[in-house]
């Protein structure tokens, strides 16, 4: 059996629960693990096989996966698909900044490789994105998530997030600047706008609300081909509360799915 060999941008919360699930994966090997300098303690435990480095090593890999946050992407997906490794994304917000989701096409062509943008902690990204070939009218997404996932963003200008005892809304836009003020809190604002339709016409709400312990996604969109609406209620990884745990297993989808011979 051919080993896919996998290098791993970023090790956090993400990247160390996807090293743990593919630890006994016959067809996946995660050869490199790539984080800045503070981070290269933490990888070397994590993965003790694994290379550790500053950049994705030039050869020796097979497939690149991010889950680092939005500057990996054109720090170091950017030249992956140029050289012409096909890269999996989880930081699909980075795609907001101006003239990035361009670059990336470009390289991928270069490279005549794949960008493949994960569906993340959301679902129903395959149904908006075949809708969205009949046509859409509106899409509008809310998150939803406690106060405390909301910490060290905007959203404690002008308010004690600890000191919350009702929902309260913190932005309400459009997905680019959700995903442009809120990096790590709004990638799936992000993802469903690029699905369906685009960054601009994207209807977002963010909401922090002490009545809730999980991270609640809200889709609602209506379109030629009828409408749907869903909820998704993500238990958050104990590492990091900002982040679902269904990413990772998203991204681990994504990862098996190339390695495998029927792909779902
Ligand atoms: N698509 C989706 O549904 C979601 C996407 N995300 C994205 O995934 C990212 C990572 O999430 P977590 O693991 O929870 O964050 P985390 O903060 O726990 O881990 C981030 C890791 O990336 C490393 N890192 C930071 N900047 C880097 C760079 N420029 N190059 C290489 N490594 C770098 C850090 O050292 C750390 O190891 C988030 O910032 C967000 O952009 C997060 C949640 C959901
Ligand atoms: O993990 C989540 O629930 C969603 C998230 O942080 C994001 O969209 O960036």
């Amino acid at each position: 059996m051919t080993v896919l060999r996998v290098a791993l941008i970023g090790c956090g919360a993400i990247g160390t629960s996807v090293l743990e699930l593919l630890k006994s994966d016959t067809a996946l090997a995660v050869v490199a693990i790539v984080v800045p300098e503070e981070g290269v303690a933490a990888a070397q435990k994590a993965a003790p096989g694994a290379q550790v480095a500053s950049r994705v090593p030039a050869s020796g890999i097979d497939l690149v996966v991010e889950t680092a946050g939005h500057a990996a992407i054109e720090e170091h997906v950017l030249p992956a698909l140029a050289r012409g490794t096909p890269c999996i994304v989880a930081s699909v917000g980075a795609l907001s900044a101006a003239g990035l989701a361009e670059k990336l096409e470009a390289a991928a062509v270069a490279g005549r490789t794949q960008v493949q943008l994960i569906a993340g902690a959301i679902g129903a990204i395959d149904a908006l994105a075949a809708a969205r070939i009949g046509g859409l009218d509106s899409v509008r997404y809310t998150g939803r998530k406690p106060p405390q996932a909301w910490k060290g963003t905007p959203a404690e200008q002008g308010r004690d997030l600890d000191a919350l005892t009702q929902e309260t809304v913190i932005f309400e836009g459009s997905a680019r600047e959700a995903a442009k003020l809120y990096p790590k809190n709004a990638n799936v604002a992000a993802t469903v706008s690029l699905a369906g339709l685009g960054l601009d016409k994207t209807l977002v709400r963010l909401i922090a609300d002490p009545a809730v312990a999980e991270n609640v996604h809200t889709v609602e969109a209506e379109g030629a081909f009828g409408s749907f609406a869903l909820t998704m209620r993500n238990k958050p990884l104990a590492a990091n509360p900002k982040t679902s745990a269904l990413t990772v297993y998203s991204a681990v989808r994504a990862l098996r799915n190339r390695a495998a011979a029927l792909a779902i």
